[in-house]
């Protein structure tokens, strides 16, 4: 197989990518024989690239062998080619040296295309590597394309048109890095192996669900990507979207991807449009101000260097929204996200109807997703001492030193062929439509940008979207429980 890596000097490669493939190599999941070709416009050899993916692994990787021969078999297999990639003659000439390395090295005539450029560049990418040939192999032909997959629905079905000139959308692998999260790829069989929760998932057991990511981190580096996308658009549509989708999906016995990629989809069929005047009411934005995290002063959104002092982005969503489906009609989901938070944490939990007998709490299932790992379940206990019904949390959380992490589950994935948490067309098109009349709003600057403090859970208002429904967030629980 040759990795044909688009953008092989930049961030995401040295943080995440070439530390993903090292693990995999380690773990023996690489294909036997393989070739990673870098591409980017920097002036580099093979040895310089080699040095730079061996330091990315130094301070990226979960884990190092110190193990140099192993070391250096791996880095062996890293070829770089200073390209223009938006020079299509660029493309015969990688051909050509991709074509000498598979013979020479008997390497099947597999290609992976990562594409981890930005997204302006992707059609031209795409339509060179069809142009070239690059694309016409003996095996197969795959494509891995990051996020942000469009701006608004119609540049998401522009560029999903382009790219379905060179490759069939069973060849497409859009990465959503949440989709990678082990305890999100555990969800589904958290419920169908469990069949005291599966009865119990559904809208005559469970009253509300509440998904939280939230972040202490403000917009770091990417002030010129981030002041146009928002939390809306970096956050929602894609990450919490597909959490929803993956919480609320009920699947059939003898699943395989497809089943999976369906029954998420339809989810999304279900999810109750927002009309633009429904916005206000089920939607709540806010940007941070000045506040103090982990006991550090911390600034507002306008005074992080590169955003416009007038900006009116959104840096915190939160959301109501409905699956009008049999299984949970009636049944609110609330998302939350948003930079400079109190804490970072990603985090489901399922709060289950009250029997009504006893004054007891509620019964709770969390999720934690990232950073931590783990499910605790809230039940109430009679206190011996004083006889009052008390609530206990059995809590069972995941060793995360040896998990692996995101990109390494995902790529493995793609090596393998298996799309079943990469996003299909589908599900980020119905994602977009969703999403977009809230776009819409947000351009118009017609509803309230609530501005909460740095350090914070957000905005009051979104207490108060919930409040409305005789419901709060949980967090106070966790507080406890830490
Ligand atoms: N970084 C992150 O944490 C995340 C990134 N992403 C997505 O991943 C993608 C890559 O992001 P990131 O790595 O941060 O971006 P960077 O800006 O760090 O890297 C961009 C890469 O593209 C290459 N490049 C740009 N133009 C050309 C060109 N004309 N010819 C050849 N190479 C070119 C650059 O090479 P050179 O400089 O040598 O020309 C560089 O390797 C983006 O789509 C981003 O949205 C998604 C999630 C997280
Ligand atoms: O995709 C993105 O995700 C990160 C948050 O990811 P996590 O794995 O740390 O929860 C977010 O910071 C970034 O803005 C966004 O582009």
């Amino acid at each position: 197989m040759t990795f044909v890596l688009f953008g092989a000097t930049g961030d995401l490669a040295k943080r995440k990518i070439f530390p993903a493939l090292y693990n995999l190599f380690l773990d023996g999941k690489m294909p036997d024989s393989f070739s990673i070709i870098g591409l980017g416009r920097r002036e580099w050899s093979d040895q310089k690239f080699q040095t730079h993916v061996e330091e990315s692994i130094r301070s990226f990787s979960r884990r190092i062998m110190e193990d140099n021969p192993k070391m250096n078999q791996f880095l062996h297999a890293f070829h770089y080619s200073a390209v223009d990639i938006t020079d299509q003659q660029a493309y015969t000439t990688l051909l050509n040296d991709i074509q000498k390395q598979e013979n020479e090295l008997s390497i099947p005539e597999n290609r992976l295309f990562y594409l981890s450029v930005a997204p302006d560049l992707v059609d031209t990418i795409t339509a060179n590597i069809k142009s070239s040939g690059l694309g016409s192999v003996n095996g197969w032909k795959r494509l891995i394309i990051e996020k942000p997959f469009g701006h608004d629905l119609a540049s998401a079905r522009t560029l999903n048109a382009k790219l379905s000139e060179s490759f069939e959308e069973k060849e497409i692998y859009r990465i959503d890095h949440y989709l990678g999260k082990p305890m999100v790829q555990n969800l589904e069989a958290l419920v169908s192996a469990n069949p005291a929760l599966e009865a119990l998932w559904n809208r005559d057991h469970i009253t509300n669900v509440q998904i939280t990511a939230s972040e202490t981190v403000g917009v770091e580096e990417r002030a010129g990507y981030y002041d146009r996308a928002g939390a809306i658009r970096d956050m929602v549509q894609n990450h919490l979207l597909q959490l929803i989708m993956m919480t609320a999906m009920h699947l059939p016995e003898d699943s395989d991807a497809e089943k999976v990629r369906a029954e998420k989809r339809k989810v999304m069929e279900y999810l109750r449009p927002l009309q633009k005047e429904d916005v206000e009411a089920n939607v709540i934005r806010g940007q941070y101000g000045p506040g103090e995290i982990l006991g550090a002063p911390a600034g507002g959104y306008l005074e992080e260097p590169g955003i416009e002092a007038s900006s009116r982005n959104d840096t915190f969503i939160a959301a109501r929204l409905w699956v009008d489906n049999d299984f949970w009609a009636g049944v609110p989901f609330y998302i939350r996200t948003g930079k400079r938070m109190k804490d970072k944490s990603t985090r489901i939990v399922i709060e289950f109807k009250h029997s009504g007998k006893v004054d007891a709490a509620p019964n709770l299932l969390t999720i934690d997703i990232s950073p931590f790992e783990g499910v605790s379940f809230q039940l109430n206990m009679k206190n011996p001492f004083n006889n009052q019904i008390e609530p206990v949390v059995i809590d069972f959380s995941a060793n995360s030193k040896d998990v692996p992490e995101a990109y390494e589950l995902l790529l493995s994935d793609a090596l393998r062929g298996n799309p079943t948490f990469f996003a299909h067309w589908k599900e980020v098109e119905l994602s977009w439509e969703w999403v977009q009349p809230i776009l819409d709003v947000f351009e118009e600057d017609k509803v309230p940008l609530h501005v909460y403090p740095a350090g914070s859970m957000g905005p009051d208002a979104s207490q108060q979207l919930l409040k409305e429904d005789g419901f709060s967030w949980w967090d106070h629980v966790y507080e406890q429980n830490k």
